[in-house]
């Protein structure tokens, strides 16, 4: 049985971790927060995120799930390098310098990262490659929404379907953030919208105009579990993996 660390327990996503891993049985070694937190999550005791590193060492997990924020990713990422403790992490939002960082901690040890672990999502990037690449004049926006608490906009899941349209589309160098104004549309750029409302899980649309039609991609989360589901599948296919940089894709073709 694989034996996890959690961080950002108390946080929407920790905690659906914490659910998922006592639904299936993985064992929970250690449960950190930031904010003291009174009362066992999913069963599990959370101790404060100041602990993290003596904790690691004391209980050695076969990975670290982080869904918690940039920052903080960076800093569980080097002390999981420091002793060859297995990261994945959903954390979003990271700048190049932290996406560096996480790079580098990934030379000691096994990082996973991916800005969605739906396998809607993993589809969705699948038919966007090929609608992009089948339609090579379309015009294309892509929208996100989410709840009114996130923090970063656009996504992370927005941002590697960007990359993953530019790859195809080289013509497309820009991305446009909204427009106000006279905003007259130009053929090099994709529109990123982000919509913040409720307590939406998460939506991404990707739109697909030519003349005469129009093709729409879209995924809706109906809920966290999905996420937590995704992570601990990659945890579990990480744990004892050598040092290196590793993506959901591999999870999901490697079952
Ligand atoms: N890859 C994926 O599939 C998904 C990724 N995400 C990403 O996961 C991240 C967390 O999302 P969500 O759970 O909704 O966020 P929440 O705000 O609900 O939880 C964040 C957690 O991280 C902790 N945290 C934040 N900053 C720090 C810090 N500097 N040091 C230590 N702990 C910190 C918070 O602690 P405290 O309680 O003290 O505030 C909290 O426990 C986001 O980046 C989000 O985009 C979300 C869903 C799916
Ligand atoms: O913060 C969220 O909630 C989510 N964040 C991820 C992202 O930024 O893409 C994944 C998912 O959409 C939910």
């Amino acid at each position: 049985m694989v034996r996890l660390a959690v961080t950002g327990a108390a946080g929407r996503m920790g905690q659906e971790v914490l659910a998922a891993a006592a639904d299936r049985e993985v064992e929970v070694a250690f449960a950190v927060n930031r904010s003291p937190v009174a009362e066992p999550i999913a069963g599990v005791d959370v101790q404060p995120t100041d602990e993290f590193a003596a904790l690691l060492a004391d209980h050695q997990p076969d990975a670290v799930v982080d869904f918690t924020g940039p920052d903080s990713a960076v800093d569980y990422a080097d002390a999981c390098a420091e002793i060859g403790v297995a990261l994945v992490t959903g954390t979003t939002g990271f700048d190049e310098a932290g996406l560096a960082a996480l790079k580098a901690a990934s030379e000691s040890t096994a990082v996973l990262k991916a800005s969605n672990f739906s396998r809607g999502v993993a589809a969705l990037r699948l038919a966007v490659q090929e609608a992009t690449a089948a339609l090579p004049d379309a015009d294309i926006e892509l929208t996100e929404t989410h709840h009114n608490a996130k923090r970063d906009a656009p996504s992370g899941t927005a941002k590697t379907l960007l990359d993953d349209i530019q790859e195809v589309r080289e013509d497309l160098s820009e991305r446009v953030h909204g427009r106000e104004g006279e905003a007259p549309r130009s053929t090099d750029e994709i529109g990123v919208h982000a919509r913040r409302a409720g307590d939406i899980a998460g939506k991404h649309e990707v739109l697909l105009g030519g003349s005469n039609e129009t093709l729409s991609l879209t995924h809706r989360a109906g809920d966290r579990s999905i996420f937590a589901d995704g992570a601990l599948d990659a945890a579990e296919w990480l744990a004892g993996r050598e040092a290196g940089w590793y993506d959901f894709f591999e999870v999901i073709e490697g079952e």
